[in-house]
């Protein structure tokens, strides 16, 4: 799968941070079951690579990724771990390679016109804008799309159901991720259900 397929399997990757990994497999079906098949671990937890190691053994509709790759030797590790997809929140050149390096998609994170440059000299083409609503929002990414028009993003960082739309109606956003479809609360009391109803929801912006 190449990066720019990743952005078109779903308007919304969710993007998960998980303490216990016995949750992964069933909040990854109420995640695919609304509709939602790329989702995100971010690698801010312990049990964050044996959350990614389950879903990609016991929820084969999933097509698991691994988030917050800070450091160059996570890339390696999430791939080994059997992430589908890498996605960082910010580029370094160390790192760029190392995810290069596992022959995954990826998508690194940018928040300028200089840093997506650097990125377009190495080829790539699909990138995350983080944080999104911060770095300017959508209409920071609508004035990039003038100049720089080859490039495909996925805004993440403060992103909600109900300012999705506004990036997604523009012709440089292919899909945007979140954390809003997995409400720690929710995920603590198992709430398998809502978290299936958010999905379905935001699989249906366009
Ligand atoms: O560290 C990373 O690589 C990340 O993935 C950062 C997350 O994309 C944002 O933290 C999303 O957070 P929300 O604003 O709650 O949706």
């Amino acid at each position: 799968m190449k990066a720019e397929e990743l952005l078109d399997l779903a308007p919304v990757v969710p993007v998960v941070v998980l303490d216990d990994p016995d949750a992964a497999v069933p909040l990854a079906r109420a995640l695919v079951a609304g509709g939602l098949p790329a989702i995100e671990v971010t690698l801010r937890t312990a049990g964050a690579m044996a959350a990614i190691e389950r879903i990609a053994a016991e929820v084969p509709d999933a097509v698991v990724g691994a988030g917050t790759i800070v450091h160059p030797e996570d890339a390696e590790r999430a791939a080994e771990a059997g992430a589908k997809f890498l996605v960082s929140p910010g580029c370094t050149d160390r790192l760029r390679a190392a995810m290069t390096a596992t022959a995954l998609p990826f998508l690194p994170g940018v928040s300028s016109a200089s840093e997506a440059m650097a990125l377009l000299e190495h080829g790539i083409t699909a990138m995350k804008f983080f944080p999104a609503e911060p770095a300017g929002g959508a209409p920071y990414l609508k004035a990039l799309n003038g100049p720089l028009p080859q490039i495909s993003f996925c805004p993440t960082g403060g992103i909600t159901q109900d300012n999705a739309a506004r990036y997604l109606a523009l012709p440089n956003v292919r899909c945007v991720g979140g954390t809003w479809l997995t409400p720690p609360d929710a995920v603590r009391n198992a709430d398998w259900s809502h978290l299936e109803n958010l999905a379905r929801k935001a699989a249906s912006l366009h």
